[in-house]
């Protein structure tokens, strides 16, 4: 039995900076990583995606260059090389996560825990090998994995997820693709823009759930404006083989129909990664689906052991893991009293024009009862837009009837998350709507237009 002070499992957006932060405060301090240093947005999620999206984009305007007077004659997408060059871009990503943790004393152990006890660990290594630990400190950081549906049929195919996937080296032709949400539309419009014929099934009534309604048809018109077919409101009843294709039996609109494609990538959302970890030895308690149940400030239901990142469910994204972990430590080591509690959220779809998202929307608004005017413009009103030829979505805040506080913002655009991130920084600093609608911006940034979104709460943009 080796004893720490700290032990991470897992080697996630909030796992790495923790246990090394742990480990120069003195803490004698574990870390278990049971696949590759550096987690799910390294590996296999925002880091991967984001390098092979920009190809995309490069071939997509080189594509339609004759927009901007510039005829290109040949071009041809090259995926092998793109793949070669996300994978350099993720290892030395991968590389650097290895450095910081071995500069900063970390013992690292290759494989997979499993609580034995409340305050024990075992490691099992990839041969097999086992090591017990134990520490006084425990935080779980195992992230989540691609959740697969139960569909007749679907364990039959040779399916893909958002993992496999980016190591194909040959463009699907006819790629289906179950989900739409972020991770099928931006991987979606990825591969229409390399050359594949996307075809998006959602069960919701419309794509990006969570969103308002004119944010989803804003970005279903524009998928649908580069050949994607988007199937809303759409259940697969049956997956099945069809010669060396696959086909989908959906039922959709009271209607039924089959759609058929020569690969099938499954992004219906995530699972968390607690099975593994025989949480049944501890007090921690799961919800339902096996999200780690915590307290606002992550502790779980055993004293001394917290969970960080997507595993104790919420929004699962990089920033709110790494969040989670300046939560943590504050706590542990500066004595703070921080929590989850009116934690801002922000995010950003990488689709083309992005999607920037803060605060909330306007069918929370109406749920909660606030008083709220919408501020609305196009981008086709957008100098900057119009002068680079990117006019394609709109910019939208809510804001308070009566204070001009800024409850939330949807910008759907070029640089749609750092547009939103200038009004993200408003609302934490209380910038009201009338004070931005005044300020001086550079021009011509696509950052100026926020006068002119604000100045149609008094008149609309004709
Ligand atoms: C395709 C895709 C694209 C994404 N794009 C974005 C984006 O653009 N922006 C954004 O903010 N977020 C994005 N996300 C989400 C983001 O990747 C996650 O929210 C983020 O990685 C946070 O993860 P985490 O810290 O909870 O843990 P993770 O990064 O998931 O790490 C958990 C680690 O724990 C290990 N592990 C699991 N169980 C055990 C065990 N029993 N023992 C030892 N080790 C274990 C796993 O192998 C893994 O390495 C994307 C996700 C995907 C899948
Ligand atoms: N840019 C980003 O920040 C980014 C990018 C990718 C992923 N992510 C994170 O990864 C997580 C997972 O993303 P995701 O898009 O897989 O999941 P999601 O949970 O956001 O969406 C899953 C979608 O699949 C649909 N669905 C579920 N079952 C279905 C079925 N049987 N057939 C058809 N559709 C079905 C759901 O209605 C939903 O719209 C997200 O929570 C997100 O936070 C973030």
């Amino acid at each position: 039995m080796q004893n720490f002070d700290a032990i991470v499992i897992g080697s996630g957006q909030g796992g790495n900076p923790l246990a090394k932060k742990m480990e120069e405060k003195g803490w004698k301090t574990a870390l278990i990583e049971q696949r590759f240093l550096g987690g799910t947005c390294i590996n296999d999620g925002c880091t991967p995606t984001k390098a092979m999206i920009a190809c995309a984009k490069v071939a997509h305007t080189v594509f339609h260059s004759k927009h901007w007077g510039v005829h290109s004659h040949s071009m041809f997408v090259d995926l092998p090389f793109i793949v070669a060059r996300k994978n350099n871009i993720v290892s030395e990503f991968r590389g650097g996560t290895q450095k910081g943790l071995a500069s900063d004393k970390v013992t690292v152990f290759m494989g997979t825990a499993s609580f034995t006890g409340n305050k024990t660990i075992k490691v099992t290594g990839f041969k097999g090998e086992e090591e017990i630990l134990t520490a006084p400190h425990i935080f779980i950081n195992t992230g989540t994995s691609p959740h697969i549906p139960s569909i007749p049929g679907l364990e039959e195919v040779p399916y893909l997820t958002s993992t496999t996937i980016l190591d194909e080296i040959t463009v699907p032709k006819e790629l289906l693709i179950l989900g739409g949400s972020y991770i099928a539309l931006e991987l979606g419009q990825m591969y229409q823009r390399l050359g594949s014929h996307v075809t998006v099934i959602e069960t919701g009534s419309q794509l990006v759930s969570k969103e308002d309604t004119d944010v989803a048809a804003v970005i279903k018109k524009m998928l649908e404006s580069e050949d994607m077919q988007i199937h809303t409101g759409a259940q697969a009843t049956r997956v099945y083989r069809n010669g060396k294709k696959i086909s989908i039996d959906i039922t959709a609109g009271g209607g039924k129909d089959t759609l058929t494609g020569t690969h099938l990538l499954v992004a219906t959302g995530r699972t968390p990664n607690t099975a593994a970890l025989d949480l049944k030895n501890t007090r921690i308690l799961t919800d339902e689906k096996g999200y780690i149940q915590v307290n606002d400030q992550l502790e779980t239901t055993e004293p001394g052991i917290y969970a960080l990142g997507d595993v104790k469910g919420g929004p699962q994204f990089t920033h709110i893991s790494y969040n989670d972990h300046l939560i943590i430590y504050k706590n542990l080591f500066e004595k703070a009293n921080v929590s989850t509690r009116n934690r801002q959220v922000p995010y950003c779809m990488f689709t083309d024009p992005q999607l920037g998202r803060i605060g909330i929307t306007e069918k929370e608004a109406l749920q909660e009862g606030i008083p709220f005017k919408v501020a609305c413009l196009s981008m086709d009103k957008v100098a900057r837009a119009i002068e680079t030829g990117q006019t394609r979505g709109f910019m939208k805040a809510l804001v308070h009837e009566h204070t001009n506080a800024i409850l939330g913002a949807a910008i759907i655009g070029p640089e749609g998350g750092e547009i939103m991130s200038v009004l993200q920084m408003a609302m934490l600093g209380g910038i009201t709507a009338t004070q931005i609608r005044e300020m001086v911006f550079a021009h011509p940034l696509y950052a100026e237009s926020l006068n002119n979104l604000f100045m149609t709460l008094e008149k609309p943009a004709s």
